[in-house]
């Protein structure tokens, strides 16, 4: 397998309290997996800790070759690691291009000239809405909105790994369908591997290759959607 994420006994903590243990999860490029789990058992943890947005307390982050363990949030995000946070994280005050734009820091130090290219044409194309509103401030957006700009923004970074937290949370189905076409572009045109946490167990299944659930902190189970039965982990998840 040609492994583009891998994590060695990661372990994270809130202060004097642990909540992931040593978990061991290895990510093939261009595959799309999902974490799943019940509310509280480390998913956004692990995505933050997979970003750098939180330290890990123990074990070691390989990106692309690199050991990324005490790398900062900014130098992951500049190795190709783009981030789509729960609760989106829009600058309210700027627009949708200006938004789209700030995407672009990722690219610093990455190639000439990059970052003067601009808002890439096919974050457009992918999200043709974003061209529409473009000059709306990012306050005043839908939830639909501003999830396919955080999207959108990450995109502008060029990422070879994009994290999604919950992107269909509290989002209407229309656009959750948008949401899960566009991501399959990503996948397929732009070859960027996927990791998602996911709160449906269907979408889940039929968007990833692979899947992980989390069980107090620990994986507890990980394999294949191809091969699993997503009968078989619904216990471990909410229903
Ligand atoms: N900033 C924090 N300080 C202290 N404890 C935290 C903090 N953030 C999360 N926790 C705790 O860490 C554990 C894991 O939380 P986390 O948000 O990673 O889980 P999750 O699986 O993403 O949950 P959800 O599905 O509800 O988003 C929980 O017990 C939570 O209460």
């Amino acid at each position: 397998m040609d492994t583009l994420l891998k994590l060695d006994k990661v372990s994270a903590a809130y202060g004097q309290s642990q909540v992931l243990w040593d978990i061991d999860l290895a990510i093939a490029r261009g595959g799309a997996t999902a974490l799943i789990g019940r509310n509280g058992v480390g998913k956004t943890t692990l995505l933050n800790t997979i970003m750098g947005v939180h330290r890990c307390s123990g074990g070691a982050i390989t990106f692309d070759g690199e050991d990324v363990t005490r790398t900062p949030a900014h130098g992951r995000s500049r190795a190709g690691i783009g981030f789509v946070p729960q609760g989106r994280h829009i600058f309210p005050h700027l627009t949708v291009e200006e938004n789209l734009l700030s995407g672009l820091s990722a690219l610093e130090g990455r190639g000439r000239g990059l970052m003067g290219q601009g808002i890439p044409d096919h974050i457009f194309d992918l999200f043709p809405k974003l061209a529409q509103i473009r000059a709306r401030k990012g306050g005043v957006l839908s939830g639909g909105e501003q999830q396919q700009l955080a999207i959108g923004r990450a995109l502008c970074g060029q990422p070879k790994l994009l994290l999604l937290d919950e992107p269909t949370e509290g989002i209407q189905p229309n656009v959750v369908q948008q949401i899960e076409a566009a991501l399959r572009r990503v996948r397929r045109e732009l070859g960027v591997t996927i990791v998602i946490v996911e709160q449906y167990l269907d979408f889940a299944w039929s968007f990833a290759d692979d899947y992980c659930v989390l069980l107090n902190g620990r994986v507890e189970r990980q394999g294949s959607t191809r091969t699993d039965s997503a009968a078989d982990v619904a216990h471990l998840v909410n229903v």
